[in-house]
Formats: structure tokens, C-alpha cells, sequence
């Protein structure tokens, strides 16, 4: 950055005057030139090779092609809490900060992922289905008559923020709450290991960012280990789950029924799963409220101005 310059920060997030988030970064990054550029258009900015800070959501991707471009990076600054589109290694062969933010994203995805059980619990697409159909004769049928949550257990793989929020929602209405996550320890409810976890869900619901470890994690043979009748409900990251395995378990009747916020390829959904019965599928809604997007777009802005410190003007 050439000397007294202010600092230029690339903000990829749709925000700003007559986006869908009407929000003026300017304000939480005083002393900083701010530029919104379209996500596509991040490398061909005249500022580029400028700019020292990036805000962007949890889709960006960042591969070592594009941080040579991205030559004066000091800091990425996701707002949202997933990091698995980015080359963490070339982030840190070019000294570049990760910053996320998945506190403010915990209260709308937990919101959704509750939607999703309740949905599935109730089998509310596929009555909804008949009511519009004009197939409603009477007392709903058996094949949509679903199940209580109280007394259910429910399986939380990871237990971060959304987790816990969506935990503390299943206990008000009466499910006993089960977790694991990475490491030991011995808050209520935790088990050990994850087939345990599994072989005690009525309903499970997946929490865990995407990383090596947790791509593939519920596979065909995960899925056996829950009891039969259960609930899947998937928030996370598509590659966490066993998209396929899970359509065989609904067309088969093993599982009641499930819900899917993310997919392998967004924002393609395979022919496979639209065709499924008793599978609700959402675009990646989680974090998807104004109220929500504008405090996870701010808390990327003031990270960014806390890693830049006194180089701001
Ligand atoms: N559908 C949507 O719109 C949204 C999706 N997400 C996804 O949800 C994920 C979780 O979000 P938060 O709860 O905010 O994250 P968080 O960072 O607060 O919690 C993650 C949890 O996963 C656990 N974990 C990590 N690796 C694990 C492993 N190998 N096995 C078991 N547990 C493991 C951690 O110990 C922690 O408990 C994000 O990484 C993101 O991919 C987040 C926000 C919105
Ligand atoms: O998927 C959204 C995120 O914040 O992660």
C-alpha cells in the first residue's frame, strides 16, 4: 500500500444501496476505502492488487491462483461461520488472517434446522401435498400422521453455536438432547463416540463444519445405526451426509423422513433427491433473514477493522 494511502477493502457480500441488504459498511470501517464488487468480478477489480482486506460470505471460494492476484492481502473476513471454501494452506503461505463469524448466524440456522424436524416429524410437505391436490377427504391419512418430538431423542453432531441454540429449543419441547463433537467433555448429554450418538437419535441433525475429518461423515453404514423411524435433518455442509444413501433409507422406510438445507454441488439438487418421498429441500436458507445477514455482514466489517488495527487512516 503505498504510504498514507487509506486501506482498500473488497467487500463481495451483495450489500449496499438497492441490494437486498441495505447496509453501509462505511460505517464499521472508518478510515478504509470500502468497494462492494460482485463476487464474479473480484480478480478483474482495478483494486485488486490493492486491496488489503476481503469481506465475503462462506460460499467464496479462495485458491492460490487467486490470492497471487490478491497480492496485498492482509486479511478474509467470511461473514458466516463455513471456511471450507478456502485454500487454508495458501491463506497461510501468504500470511493472510481467516477471520469467520458464526455467532451471529447461530440464531436463524438453528431457527431453520428446528423448521426442518418439525417438518419432517409432521410430515408437512407431503400433507400440504394432499390438501393441494385436493386429496384431503377426511381425517388425515396414516401415511401423514408423523410423530411426537417429546420424549424423542435428539442426536446433535457438533455442538457449536447452532447446536446448542437448536439444543436448547428441542428441550423446551420435551426431546432429551445427545451430542458429540471433537473433543472430550463432560457437559450434559455428551457421548463419546459418534456411533453411540447414532444408535440413540430419533432425530439427528448435523452441526459440524466441513473439513478432511467430517467429509463423508454419515454414510450408508451411519445411517443403519439409527433406530428405525428416525429423523435426518442436515444444515451443514452437503459432503458431510450421504445424500444418495439417505434417498435409498426414505424410498426403502427406514427413515420417517428428513430435511436438507445444503447439497455436494450447490446450487444443483441431483434429479435423486427432488424424486425422494418425505425429504424437504430448502436452498441454503440457514442464515438467510435481514436481521440476521446485516449482523453477520457488521461483525465481518469490525473484524476486519480489528485485524487492521492502527493501518487504517
Ligand atoms: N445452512 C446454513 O445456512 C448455514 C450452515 N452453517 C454450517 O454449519 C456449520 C456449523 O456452524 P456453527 O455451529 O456455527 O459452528 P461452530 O464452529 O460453532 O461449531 C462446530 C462444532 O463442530 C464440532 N466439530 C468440528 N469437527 C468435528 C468432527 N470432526 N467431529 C465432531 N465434531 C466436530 C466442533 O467441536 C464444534 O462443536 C458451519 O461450519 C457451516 O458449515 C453455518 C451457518 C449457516
Ligand atoms: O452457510 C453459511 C455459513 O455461514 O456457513
Amino acid at each position: 500500500m503505498p504510504p498514507h494511502a487509506r486501506p482498500v477493502v473488497l467487500v463481495t457480500l451483495p450489500v449496499g444501496p438497492g441490494s437486498g441488504l441495505p447496509v453501509d459498511l462505511t460505517v464499521d470501517l472508518p478510515g478504509c476505502d470500502v468497494r462492494v464488487v460482485g463476487a464474479a468480478g473480484l480478480l478483474e477489480h482495478p483494486e485488486a492488487g490493492e486491496a488489503v482486506a476481503l469481506v465475503c460470505n462462506a460460499q467464496q471460494r479462495l485458491t492460490e491462483h487467486d490470492l497471487e492476484r490478491l497480492r496485498s492481502l492482509k486479511v478474509v473476513s467470511v461473514a458466516g461461520a463455513g471456511t471450507d471454501g478456502m485454500d487454508l494452506a495458501a491463506l497461510e503461505r501468504h500470511g493472510v488472517v481467516l477471520r469467520n463469524a458464526p455467532a451471529p448466524t447461530a440464531v436463524a440456522t438453528a431457527e431453520l434446522a428446528l423448521a426442518l424436524v418439525l417438518m419432517a416429524a409432521r410430515q408437512v410437505d407431503a400433507a400440504q401435498a394432499m390438501v393441494r391436490a385436493g386429496k384431503w377427504t377426511g381425517l388425515p391419512f396414516d401415511e401423514v400422521s408423523g410423530r411426537d418430538l417429546e420424549g424423542a431423542t435428539l442426536g446433535l453432531v457438533g455442538f457449536g453455536h447452532i447446536a446448542q441454540r437448536l439444543g436448547a429449543a428441542a428441550r423446551a419441547l420435551g426431546m432429551r438432547v445427545r451430542h458429540t463433537h471433537r473433543s472430550s467433555c463432560d457437559e450434559p448429554g455428551h457421548v463419546e463416540h459418534l456411533d453411540d450418538l447414532l444408535r440413540a437419535s430419533d432425530v439427528l441433525s448435523l452441526h459440524v463444519p466441513l473439513t478432511e475429518e467430517t467429509r463423508g461423515l454419515v454414510g450408508p453404514r451411519e445411517l443403519d445405526l439409527l433406530p428405525p423411524g428416525a429423523i435426518v435433518v442436515n444444515t451443514a455442509r452437503g459432503p458431510v451426509l450421504d445424500a444418495e444413501a439417505l434417498c435409498d433409507r426414505l424410498d426403502d422406510g427406514r427413515l420417517l423422513a428428513a430435511g436438507l438445507d445444503v447439497y455436494d454441488d450447490e446450487p444443483h439438487v441431483p434429479a435423486r433427491l427432488l424424486a425422494t418421498p418425505r425429504l424437504t429441500l430448502l436452498p441454503h436458507l440457514g442464515s438467510a433473514t435481514p436481521q440476521t445477514r446485516e449482523a453477520m455482514a457488521r461483525t465481518a466489517a469490525r473484524h476486519v477493522a480489528e485485524e487492521l488495527g492502527g493501518d487504517r487512516g
